[in-house]
């Protein structure tokens, strides 16, 4: 029979005695692995809980850095981790709370690049994020990875929580919402305000079903829970009906959405706004990225740039672009500085999907001084194939 190490009976001996519970319900925690996407006003207490109760792998997908904003409701960050990441920040605060978990920080967006990759390797997903495009694209990954997804929202006084693509034939976030909502209806808590209370209790909440999926205390009945802080009753449960079968992402074939890294989330919501930007969500977005028409009017214009293909040597062997340069991305992560474009040069970086290219600019502006103008090139070769030429090898 399995067993735990010896101090963690007493670590969680209070939950392991539990009716239902018992030394089965810790063992399969123990040997779960959960995904938190956004580790902000949902997210920390989510993770809070999680770690506390014993999750044995946790994965926080964030790519923003703590503010200081952020300290009334995400209660993992502090006054020291303002500026940090916040995967970072928050995997440092569950490893005070007990070292022995395992915890991998992921410091990049999550697009539709990378999503079912970076989500793959987790048995439950949970959305802690703010923004519909990130929705969207999260539902479809987990109907595409055929794991639950625990999605809490939260504005104002109120919050929402609804466990997606749960058992059998439990809907999914497209099957009840398959148009997004008009963009002047929908805010960040920077514009609308939220009470930090508030999240706290929906985050909290994504961890109760999370743990309730985990050690079959769940009983697989779909519904949104709706939270009102000034409404009485402050919750209130709509039971919801099977996944619809015309449906785009979860219906039968012949309804499919396509491939997940060719949907443009952030068109399908409304375009792209400014806070989705300044996430780095959708194309071309911060400073530091460009999107891949604009990198070919770059390169048109005349203007003296150089481009960095981080690849491995073998696949750069197999098609490149004209003038690029090969620096595979470990060398340019364990030097930056070697490879810093010139005052005045333009440097674009890229690969083959744009996840490592964003790596590598990570590298190089960790080193780089003002006015040096380094961008990774959104969706790598695979989009200068799908958008600009179709004649260059996809592989
Ligand atoms: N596609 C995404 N990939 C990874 N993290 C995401 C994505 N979209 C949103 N997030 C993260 O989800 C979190 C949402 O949390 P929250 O809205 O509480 O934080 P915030 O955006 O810092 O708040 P504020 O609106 O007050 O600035 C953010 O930390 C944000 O970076
Ligand atoms: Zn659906």
């Amino acid at each position: 029979m399995s067993t735990l190490p010896l101090e963690d009976y007493k670590r969680y001996g209070r939950q392991m005695i539990l009716d239902g519970f018992g030394l089965p319900g810790q063992l399969k925690l123990q040997r779960a692995s959960v995904a938190v996407v956004g580790a902000g006003g949902l997210g920390c207490p989510a993770l809070q809980y999680l770690g506390a109760a014993g999750i044995g792998r946790i994965g926080i997908i964030d790519h923003d850095r703590v503010e200081l904003s952020n300290l009334s409701r995400q209660i993992l960050h502090n006054e020291e981790t303002v500026g940090m990441y916040k995967a970072d920040s928050a995997t440092q605060a569950l490893k005070r709370l007990n070292s022995h978990l395992t915890v991998d920080a992921i410091t990049t967006a999550l697009t539709a690049e990378n999503a079912l990759s970076l989500l793959a390797p987790y048995d439950v997903i949970l959305d802690c994020t703010d923004n519909a495009p990130t929705r969207y694209l999260l539902s479809d990954t987990a109907v595409a990875l055929k794991k639950p997804l625990v999605s809490g929202a939260a504005q104002k006084y109120e919050g929402q929580l609804c466990v997606y693509n749960l058992g059998p034939d439990g809907p999914c976030y497209r099957c009840l919402f398959p148009k997004p909502p008009a963009q002047d209806t929908v805010g960040t808590c920077e514009e609308t305000g939220i009470l930090g209370v508030v999240t706290g209790i929906i985050g909290d909440m994504q961890a109760l079903e999370t743990i309730r999926l985990i050690t079959g205390l769940h009983d697989y009945k779909p519904s949104l829970l709706m939270f009102s802080a000034l409404s009485s009753p402050q919750f209130k449960n709509f039971k919801l009906r099977t996944r619809n079968v015309k449906c785009a992402a979860c219906g039968t074939a012949e309804q499919r959405l396509g491939e997940i890294k060719d949907i443009d989330y952030v068109q399908f919501c409304g375009g792209p706004r400014p806070d989705w930007e300044r996430r780095g969500l959708g194309e071309g977005v911060d400073g530091w990225r460009i999107r891949i028409k604009d990198f070919e009017t770059a390169l048109k214009s005349g203007k003296q740039v150089s481009i960095l293909d981080v690849r491995p040597e073998t696949e750069f062997g197999i098609c490149q672009l004209p003038l690029s340069t090969n620096v595979p991305l470990g060398r340019l992560v364990a030097n930056p500085i070697e490879f810093l474009p010139k005052k005045g040069m333009e440097a674009y970086i890229v690969c083959r999907l744009g996840n490592d290219s964003q790596i590598a600019v990570e590298a190089l502006r960790s080193v780089s001084g003002e006015g040096v103008v380094i961008k990774d090139v959104v969706g790598g070769l695979r989009a200068w194939s799908r958008d600009v030429d179709a004649t260059f090898p996809v592989y």
